[in-house]
């Protein structure tokens, strides 16, 4: 599964938010898209998932857009949002039932998947409830078992760290690990950077809309070979660089 992202120029008005942003994401990787609050990061996720469409470039999924192909584009995607989505009067079975309604899943297949991400999570015994009155954290985690329930090919996380437990983090980066052995693409925002850092492949660091640098750990030291040793290091002072231009 291959994602690519080309010149893309986007955002919500006639001012662009993203300017000509560009970056792939490739079978079995796991990339960090890193950035500052109001960087792009969430506008860039809305115009890959197909909530925003770009003003100009355009979005591919294994070489399909979103006009050629909308349905089939959108069910190679399992997306997990900062804030849950979730249905005021629908129970978390139901929330499940949807998921595999929406992806044409084999239902007894999604179960099982789903009956053991449940346990993983502490969910197994919340079916009946809803979980639109479930804790912030708890409400992650219905979307992160619907999102792995679809075993879509490229899973877009947007910033899971900051609501979740230390031991829902660890399992949230398990089953990552799991997805991208059996080849799957994830792009993950977060500002969790020592995490990111430990589990990312690749960086796409995003300041103004703009793509400043992207690679491996290695590759953004040589880039900016004065910065330190860390991401932290790293993306501290090219947004620092980039105030005092
Ligand atoms: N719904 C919206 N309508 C208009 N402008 C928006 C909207 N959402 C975001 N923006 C603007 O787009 C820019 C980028 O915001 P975005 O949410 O993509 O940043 P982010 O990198 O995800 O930030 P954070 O780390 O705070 O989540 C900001 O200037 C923001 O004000």
């Amino acid at each position: 599964m291959t994602l690519q992202v080309t010149k893309v120029v986007g955002g919500y008005s006639q001012i662009p938010v993203l300017k000509e942003v560009t970056f792939d994401v490739q079978d079995g990787e796991l990339v960090g898209l890193i950035g500052l609050n109001g960087a792009g990061k969430s506008t860039t996720i809305n115009h890959i998932i197909g909530l925003l469409t770009p003003f100009k470039g355009e979005i591919k999924i294994n070489g399909v857009t979103l006009n050629e192909d909308k349905n089939a584009y959108k069910k190679q995607i399992a997306y997990i949002p900062e804030t849950p989505i979730l249905y005021q009067e629908l129970t978390l079975k139901e929330h499940l039932e949807m998921t595999m309604m929406a992806y044409s899943l084999d239902h007894d297949k999604a179960w099982k998947k789903a009956n053991h991400l449940l346990n993983i999570f502490r969910l197994d015994n919340k079916l009946d409830w809803f979980p639109a009155n479930f804790s912030k954290g708890m409400k992650q985690k219905v979307m992160i078992v619907c999102a792995f329930i679809t075993e879509a090919p490229l899973f877009i996380i947007d910033e899971p760290f900051l609501g979740l437990d230390p031991l829902a983090v660890h399992d949230l980066l398990n089953l990552i690990d799991e997805q991208k052995a059996k080849g799957a693409s994830v792009l993950m925002s977060t500002h969790v950077l020592d995490t990111a850092e430990k589990y990312c492949d690749r960086f796409v660091l995003l300041h103004d809309g703009t793509v400043k640098t992207e690679g491996t750990l290695p590759e953004l030291r040589k880039a900016l070979p004065d910065a330190g040793e860390s991401l932290d290091d790293i993306y501290m002072s090219m947004t620092r660089a980039d105030q005092h231009e």
